[in-house]
């Protein structure tokens, strides 16, 4: 192995130094707009008597818009007076466009074409450091003010200000690697490059491995970096674990790639459409309000308002042995009874008719009304100002305090991830006292497709990246409704559990956990159903879009605030 195969770099162009045509930069774009123009002129129309240090900088000014428009006449001579000048110090003169960052890694460049390897590492370790500094400042500027407009217009600007706002951070990338009038391609992955072969020069092979794996983190196909760690590997003492990426970079990457696909979602899936916004007359004067629902929605107090001061705790109430079956539990104490009449009280305003899927208005049985709330629903909502925001944040809670249990009682060492969040109500719509045959919920596997033959296949339509499920119940003032586990798709209970306020079933989603839902005869079930994956890519964009906007809303109350309190405290200094 020899050292050009640790070697390889991209190709970076410095600003030539020749005689005669010196401090001009290849690869210029002509702009007229920067201010350096008229600072460099001004500075020029004053003459010798300038002190030094207005010369530099005059001098750096007309360098920095030479770097922009190399054919400006009057600058090339502005430029050639300052630099003829007694007291101007030519190697100080700088492009004052230059961050930092960009700085220390073209010295880093210089370093590395002189080879001197410790310094390589240090230029391009800083570099590092205050290029994670700038790309924050630059992401924060992204963080624009939500523009309030028409209710239409509005709906729009929410979809059109995350947009927005997550272009613009992902632009940060680009501006900051914008040096000398260009473009650098793998401006950031490029400083782990440099710093493996300066580690491999002398001799922190332990670094240089980190470096190859951080830079393999965001060019996993890299062929001479992927022969690099091979060499490396062959080395005595390297083993697999030193090749561990540092940790800004991976979160700096996967920050990146789940804003990536967050933008790709937003652009492809979310339908921003006015319409679903308006109640109907039906939903506006709905008469099957809970009472502990109207009176909140009264801005009464609850009944229970002490309730919420008990700490909840979690206990568990049946397992496989009580539930007949592997892979299945119940367990109480998911929301106190407050929080189940804010989330009934949500999904009385906010749930829509329809199983959330594909719009089918009855999925399950025609005698039941079938309703939810999506998670990107109950944030637009909060955000359009038609329900509150923390009612909208206690329904994130309450499914990942649900989550966190799953994954807990399952003993499950890969994060288990929410795939889709669905606050559902199931509301009778006959006489109770017809007699019904069929179940709100029939018997099925949520990731895979039963048969007729009692088999379940694993394959599309199903949702086979499912891997567990969980509902928390939200109200027991309903007939029927009982969740079931059941033998077989004829429904051969082998286990029954009541709905109340709080409680949660927790399940493996594959065939060993076949359930439903026995017909609800009289009343509304209201229910937060969760499902989980443990693959990535099925996470819920949605929820982590819900998750933005939600804080965005509780970062501009939180402004508000402050703004309060300065006006009070200047109010106090008037009197
Ligand atoms: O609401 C319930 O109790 C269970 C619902 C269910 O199994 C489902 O939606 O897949
Ligand atoms: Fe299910």
């Amino acid at each position: 192995m020899s050292n050009d195969q640790v070697h390889s770099f991209p190709r970076l162009q410095f600003p030539v130094q020749e005689e005669g045509s010196s401090w001009i930069p290849y690869n210029i774009l002509a702009n007229t707009s920067t201010g350096y123009n008229t600072i460099a002129h001004q500075e020029s129309g004053g003459g010798v008597r300038e002190q030094v240090g207005n010369i530099q900088q005059a001098a750096s000014s007309a360098y920095t818009f030479l770097s922009w428009n190399p054919n400006s006449e009057v600058m090339q001579y502005n430029f050639k007076y300052y630099s003829n000048l007694e007291n101007i110090e030519i190697d100080k003169v700088k492009n004052l466009e230059t961050r930092t960052f960009q700085e220390l890694y073209l010295m880093g460049n210089e370093a590395y074409n002189s080879k001197k390897y410790h310094e390589v590492m240090h230029y391009f370790e800083t570099a590092l450091e205050e290029y994670f500094v700038a790309e924050e400042e630059c992401r924060l500027l992204c963080e624009g003010p939500f523009d309030r407009n028409s209710l239409q217009d509005f709906i729009v600007a929410i979809a059109n200000h995350f947009a927005f706002s997550l272009k613009c951070k992902q632009n940060c990338a680009e501006k900051l690697s914008f040096m000398y009038g260009e473009q650098y391609k793998n401006y950031l992955p490029s400083h782990y490059h440099y710093l493996q072969f300066a580690y491999f020069k002398v001799g922190e092979i332990k670094q240089a491995c980190r470096a190859v794996a951080t830079y393999l983190l965001f060019h996993g196909d890299d062929n001479t970096m992927k022969r690099n760690r091979q060499f490396y590997l062959s080395l005595e003492g390297v083993t697999e674990e030193d090749f561990t990426p540092v940790e800004e970079a991976v979160v700096y990457f996967n920050r990146d790639k789940a804003e990536k696909e967050l933008l790709n979602y937003i652009k492809e899936y979310y339908k921003f459409d006015p319409e679903e916004f308006e109640f109907t007359e039906e939903e506006k004067s709905e008469s099957t309000i809970p009472s502990a629902v109207e009176a909140l929605r009264n801005g009464q107090k609850s009944k229970n308002t002490m309730e919420k001061l008990e700490e909840n705790k979690i206990t568990l109430v049946m397992g496989e042995k009580e539930l007949n079956g592997s892979r299945r539990f119940v367990a109480d104490g998911f929301a106190t009874a407050e929080e189940c009449n804010h989330l009934l009280y949500l999904a009385q305003v906010a749930a829509v008719n329809g199983d959330g899927y594909n719009g089918k208005k009855s999925p399950h049985t025609q005698h039941e009304r079938f309703e939810g709330l999506t998670m990107g629903r109950a944030a637009i909502l909060a955000k359009l100002g038609l329900v509150d925001v923390d009612k909208a944040k206690l329904l994130l809670e309450v499914s990942e305090k649900g989550r966190d249990y799953v994954q807990k009682y399952f003993k499950l060492k890969d994060d288990l991830l929410f795939t889709y969040t669905h606050l559902v109500c199931r509301t009778a719509l006959r006489d109770p006292n017809i007699e019904r045959f069929d179940l709100s919920h029939p018997v099925h596997a949520d990731n895979c497709l039963l048969q007729t033959d009692g088999s379940c296949l694993k394959e599309k339509p199903a949702f086979t990246y499912r891997d567990y499920s969980a509902v928390i119940y939200l109200n027991d003032d309903f007939q029927g409704g009982d969740f079931i586990f059941a033998k077989d798709k004829n429904s051969i209970q082998v286990a029954v559990v009541k709905p109340k306020c709080g409680r949660l079933v927790g399940f493996s989603a594959g065939f060993e956990n076949l359930h439903g839902v026995q017909a609800i005869t009289s009343g509304r079930r209201c229910a937060l159903a969760m499902w989980y994956t443990l693959d990535h890519s099925y996470r819920e964009k949605e929820r982590e879009l819900a998750q933005e906007i939600i804080q965005d809303i509780l970062n501009e109350s939180l402004n508000d605030q402050t703004e309060t309190d300065v006006s009070n405290f200047e109010n106090i200094k008037l009197k």
